[in-house]
């Protein structure tokens, strides 16, 4: 990785960017996906699959025999992995449900919020490199928890693991589709496949800016959860062979990752690059990670606090800090999607099975968005009751300030009660 030193202020918007494509250009490949989709239905979507996936389907949906031979096509090692996997999510998500609490603003009047689960939801289950079955759960088991009726799976991919792991969270229809032609089916309907209220999930560069474009047509999105990134914040105290192994974990993912690496010594640095040389070597997908760490960056900062603000800048998907009072250092980080503390924390245990969600936003959307959590999932509805003394109490405020609004009507909605109860 490149090595630099502390830059500039001026210079950080173009030394952090992503390595994204030009939006302009992926939306002009996306919007014609969507365009046939929405016109020709289960055809498009036929010669969609033809020309991106290169498969030619009857039928998009996963088959009841295509679910029960999964579980028979699984080593049981694997099914006790996604078992466990599933318990520490459920674990970790459960408490995330909050009972409705009733509030007497003043006496007669109360307030409370119910949370509701969305009726129809779409998961979008990434294939196209790798089959991400664990996505399945860290979208399943939110979903499950929330009480969403309609749970509908899309993915380019047919990996019994992601139908074991379908079954396991109660999905309700599963469709062989990828890419930003399966958000499309989601979001406008096919014969095939419901229409949905809300997408979720993450994806590749055509699948994030296919949920941005539909979010446009009035179907509700999770957020822009792009190629995963992960920042990692070392000192002295972190162990190169680690802080690399963890980079790569993520660089991996495709060649538009992107990590980022930060220390206060350059000894420590250099020593990562040592490492990333010898583990590349070792990795079945070194070419995309290869590429991915050639788009990154290594900072030599001169102290915590420039840490600290270059990586509140940067809102890394993923934070990891291998530094001595890294929970000290971590309540400073008020930009990151999910913070990994310490030299036995690495990011691959919150990708799969230690509890938190792994659906997180990236090329710095964590500034403004949360990752995926049971909230996602629901609506909260308000609701309230005002007993005969509360009208009395609450009323002749309501008179005034809507009288000082110009909206008399809405005046009267009070006045007629007050004046049937003298
Ligand atoms: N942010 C997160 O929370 C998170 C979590 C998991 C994975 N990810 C990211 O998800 C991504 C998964 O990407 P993937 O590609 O492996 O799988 P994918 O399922 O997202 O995309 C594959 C699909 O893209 C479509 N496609 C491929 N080339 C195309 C082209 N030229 N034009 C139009 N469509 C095309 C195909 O239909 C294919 O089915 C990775 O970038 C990974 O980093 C992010
Ligand atoms: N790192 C990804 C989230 O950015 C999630 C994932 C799934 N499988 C492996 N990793
Ligand atoms: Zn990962």
């Amino acid at each position: 990785m490149n090595i630099i030193s502390y830059p500039e202020r001026s210079e950080w918007p173009e030394l952090l960017t992503r390595p994204v494509q030009d939006s302009l250009a992926i939306e002009g490949k996306v919007l014609p996906i969507l365009d046939l989709v929405k016109t020709k239905g289960d055809e498009g979507l036929r010669e969609l699959a033809k020309k991106f996936d290169g498969v030619e389907l009857a039928e998009f949906a996963f088959s009841q025999q295509e679910f029960d031979a999964a579980e028979g096509q699984l080593d049981e090692e694997l099914k006790a992995a996604i078992r466990q996997a599933y318990q520490n999510i459920y674990t970790f998500h459960k408490v995330q449900l909050q009972p409705a609490e009733k509030i007497e603003t003043m006496p007669g009047v109360t307030c409370w919020r119910r949370s509701v689960g969305i009726e129809k939801v779409g998961i979008y289950i990434p294939g196209g490199t790798a089959p991400l079955f664990s996505t399945v759960l860290m979208l399943g088991i939110p979903a499950q928890l929330a009480g969403c009726k309609e749970v509908v799976l899309c993915t380019p991919s047919n990996h019994p693991a992601i139908l074991f792991a379908a079954k396991l969270v109660g999905v309700t229809s599963a469709f062989r589709i990828g890419g930003a032609q399966a958000i499309a089916a989601m979001a406008y309907g096919t014969e095939s496949v419901p229409k949905v209220y809300k997408i979720f999930g993450p994806g590749n560069q055509y699948v994030t800016t296919a949920k941005m474009l539909i979010s446009k047509e009035g179907i509700a999105i999770d957020m822009p959860a792009g190629p995963s990134e992960v920042a990692v914040y070392a000192d002295d105290s972190a162990v190169a062979s680690f802080v690399a192994a963890d980079l790569l974990s993520q660089a991996e993912h495709g060649a538009d990752s992107q990590v980022l690496l930060v220390s206060t010594s350059g000894k420590f640095l250099t020593a990562v690059n040592e490492e990333l040389a010898t583990q590349l070597e070792a990795l079945p997908r070194r070419e995309l990670a290869a590429q991915s760490i050639a788009n990154s960056k290594a900072i030599l900062v001169n102290s915590t606090y420039e840490a600290i603000d270059i990586l509140n800048d940067y809102a890394a998907e993923h934070l990891i800090l291998s530094v001595k009072d890294a929970e000290l250092i971590s309540d400073k980080i008020f930009n990151a999607g999910s913070i990994f503390l310490g030299n036995y924390t690495p990011e691959s245990c919150g990708d799969y099975a230690s509890g938190t969600n792994h659906t997180l936003p990236t090329n710095g959307y964590a500034r403004a968005y949360s990752g995926v959590s049971v909230d996602s999932f629901v609506k909260k509805i308000t609701v309230q009751h005002i007993t005969e003394a509360g009208i009395k109490n609450i009323g002749p405020t309501v008179e005034i300030m809507a009288h000082a609004e110009s909206l008399d009507a809405h005046k009267r909605a009070v006045t007629v009660r007050l004046n049937s109860l003298l």
